[in-house]
């Protein structure tokens, strides 16, 4: 080895040292996708301990976003990024996510039933439920509801500014390596994490004395840990910054403002955004009813749903990887993305049409399956490709602005389908006696609409020669 390649040699040129990091940062998103859906699996119970209807849990499930999108929290996360650093940002998020669990666990935990707390919150943001009311409370919404929405709410933007600060550190280690890889890695770790919450959550709840917080307070611990994770990695990427010195790409591309306007101006960033949106609007809001809906259609209880919708994260982490590591070397990145999208559609479909006529596990299982596979295919090649499309100098307010857009999917669609799931179940109030069909339909077209942007991006690639279809490593 000469002595200017051993100059050049840095923590990211060790394969132990950049998936050390990889471990670090997907550990700490593991724990928030863990802290994300803690609560889905447990719909009855709030019901019957808590008193949250659908339009209660819609409301707090789409809390999670509403900072990042109308306060552009998110896009403050882009600044604050760019500015600050990975370093720095990690260490934040992982702070600002571990607080606002923490309020959420306040919020459902025994200690808040009588408090001053309570009755506060039941005096607060008393607003109609119509459709103006685009904040996550309403009059009538439990206090315990309304608290857990504000913790909720903090949480979304330390998970999101989490979200793009991981992205960001995945590019700052392994440009020029195994990107997709690694981002399919890094999201298959955190797939693991929704599928230990569907079967945990109802198992910790169910302990005798049954208990909706019991979950929450282990997740919360859990973030601690994922804060540790950032606090580690912030060890390492300090490290990297000193080797890498004057070619450090977070100081030679600063983020400024006017870049926004270039990125907006984008057809094909536009494609990818909204295509993102509408993928992922029926995924991630699916997933908060998808035990629920489950136990509608096949009278099950919250554990034996649960081990059919285990099958979808899991399937998903089993299989992105690979499809990452396809994408590294052999491309196809926007026919993926049209086959992840056609795959959505039949499994939503499914679930609409075929599951209540039939009520049968096979149809269940077979749905989640191939929505496991859609949602394998779809993440794989969407990320990874940003950095195709997007100038490099823009790459970290880009994933910013996708994920701010996406955000006002997963804002809308958990108190859309709340809504929906009411309006299209008049005189219901059995939590177990629900019809899906409606809300798996309006799923399904989010589906139909992403399709026709996915056939719409393949041609602008073609026409513009952006490379999607193209391997990431060239041999
Ligand atoms: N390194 C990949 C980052 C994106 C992963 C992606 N997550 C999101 O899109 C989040 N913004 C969603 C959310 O949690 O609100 C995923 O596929 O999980």
């Amino acid at each position: 080895m000469t002595n200017t390649n051993k100059i050049q040699q840095t923590l990211r040129d060790s394969k132990a040292a950049r998936w050390g990091a990889l471990v670090l940062l997907a550990s700490a998103m593991f724990f928030g996708y863990i802290f994300m859906d803690i609560l889905s699996p447990l719909q009855e119970l709030l019901q019957i301990q808590r008193e949250w209807d659908p339009a209660a849990y819609g409301r707090y499930a789409g809390s999670e976003t509403f900072l990042n999108v109308f306060v552009f929290f998110l896009i403050f996360a882009g600044i604050i990024l760019d500015k600050m650093g990975v370093r720095f940002t990690a260490i934040l998020s992982g702070s600002v996510m571990f607080l606002g669990a923490a309020v959420n666990y306040y919020a459902v935990s025994d200690a808040f039933v009588g408090s001053s707390a309570e009755t506060f919150m039941n005096n607060f943001m008393n607003l109609p439920l119509s459709w103006w009311n685009i904040t996550p409370f309403f009059d009538g919404m439990p206090a315990s509801a309304k608290m857990s929405a504000i913790g909720f709410m903090f949480f979304g933007c330390g998970v999101e500014m989490a979200g793009i600060t991981v992205s960001r550190g995945i590019v700052k280690w392994f440009k020029g390596k195994e990107m997709a890889l690694a981002m399919g890695v890094e999201m298959a770790i955190a797939r693991i994490g929704v599928a230990v919450v569907v079967l945990g959550s109802p198992v910790l709840a169910s302990i005798d004395p049954v208990s909706v917080s019991r979950p929450v307070a282990v997740a919360v611990l859990l973030l601690l840990i994922g804060l540790i994770s950032f606090i580690c990695y912030a060890f390492m990427d300090k490290k990297l910054e000193k080797q890498l010195g004057e070619n450090d790409e977070e100081k030679d591309d600063p983020f400024k403002v006017s870049d926004l306007g270039k990125i907006f101006s984008s057809k094909v960033f536009w494609l990818v955004a909204l295509l993102c949106v509408l993928y992922y609007s029926a995924i991630f809001p699916f997933q908060k009813y998808a035990i629920n809906m489950l136990q509608c259609n096949l009278s099950f209880s919250a554990e034996q749903a649960g081990w059919i919708f285990f099958v979808f994260p899991l399937g998903a982490a089993a299989i992105t990887p690979f499809l990452g590591n396809f994408l590294d070397k052999k491309g196809k990145g926007a026919t993926m993305l049209i086959l992840g999208a056609v795959l959505m559609i039949v499994c939503h479909l499914s679930f609409a049409l075929l599951l209540p006529a039939t009520q049968s596990v096979l149809v269940a299982y077979l749905g989640i399956v191939l929505l496991g596979i859609s949602f394998s295919l779809v993440p794989a090649a969407l990320w990874p490709s940003v950095p195709k499309l997007v100038d490099s100098r823009l790459l970290g307010s880009a994933y910013a602005v996708i994920f701010w857009i996406q955000n006002i999917g997963l804002y809308a669609f958990p108190m859309i389908i709340g809504s929906v799931i009411q309006s299209s179940n008049p005189g219901v109030t059995n939590p177990l006696e629900y019809n899906y069909t409606v809300p798996m339909l309006v799923f399904a077209s989010l589906g139909v609409f992403a399709l026709i942007l996915g056939f719409m991006l393949k041609a602008e690639d073609k026409k513009k020669g952006y490379g999607l279809e193209l391997p990431n490593i060239k041999e």
